[in-house]
């Protein structure tokens, strides 16, 4: 796990990064900026338990992509997880609190996983544990109304334009950031390679 000093703001940005992208570079610079983190740790998953592995990438192949991608020093690429068999979200983030009192957490995630976090092992207990930050992706911006995580705990959404308090809040607290938006993703990028290779065959 990446070094921090106590009193420390930190941003947990999850991902299967497969590969990574510009969007989850603009993800992580909206996120250190409006949060005013010190630092983000961009964890590698070893597999999204709710994603099909066939076409995942290796671990340090994932890693090694994600530091060139990464943006700045304040950003730790970490793989962490794999290391202590820590498949789920909710594990992760009971195992992070444990190791570090007196930090600042906060969970970092797209739109689209706003939609859908409902389906991810213990999702009350993960947002009981840290504050949370969604960061606006095209095709998931309503996800703020409709989705059950949204409603499930409406009672504890603040304004963006707080956003910066947001890590020193008890959870359950979240916040939904617009701003720049990407549309790019790592499926649309393995489809085009896919599609290359069989033209190229
Ligand atoms: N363009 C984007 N805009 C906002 N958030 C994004 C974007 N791309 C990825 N994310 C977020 O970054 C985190 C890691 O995403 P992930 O590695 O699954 O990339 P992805 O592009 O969504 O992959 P895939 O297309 O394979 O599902 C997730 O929280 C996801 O919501
Ligand atoms: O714990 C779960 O049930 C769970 C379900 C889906 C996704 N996650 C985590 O969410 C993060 C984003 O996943 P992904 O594949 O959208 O990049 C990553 O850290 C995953 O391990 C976790």
């Amino acid at each position: 796990m990446p070094h921090v000093e106590p009193g420390m703001s930190v941003g947990l940005f999850g991902g299967s990064f497969n590969p990574p992208h510009q969007g989850h570079e603009l993800v992580a610079e909206i996120a250190l900026r409006r949060l005013g983190l010190d630092q983000l740790w961009w964890m590698v998953t070893p597999g999204n338990p709710l994603k099909n592995h066939d076409d995942l990438a290796s671990l340090d192949e994932r890693v090694a992509l994600s530091r060139r991608m990464a943006p700045g020093p304040r950003v730790k690429v970490t793989a962490f997880e794999a290391a202590y068999k820590l498949h789920y979200t909710a594990q992760t983030l009971a195992f992070v609190k444990a190791r570090n009192p007196g930090i600042n957490f906060v969970w970092i995630m797209g739109a689209d996983n706003l939609r859908h976090f409902h389906k991810w092992q213990n999702w009350r207990g993960i947002a009981r544990t840290f504050p949370i930050a969604v960061i606006d992706r095209p095709g998931s911006t309503l996800a703020y109304l409709s989705s059950k995580m949204a409603k499930t705990f409406s009672h504890a959404r603040i304004d963006e334009d707080d956003a910066a308090i947001l890590p020193f809040l008890r959870a359950p607290a979240w916040t939904f950031i617009h701003g720049p938006r990407s549309s790019l993703s790592s499926s649309a990028i393995r489809n085009e390679r896919a599609t290359n290779k069989t033209a190229a065959s």
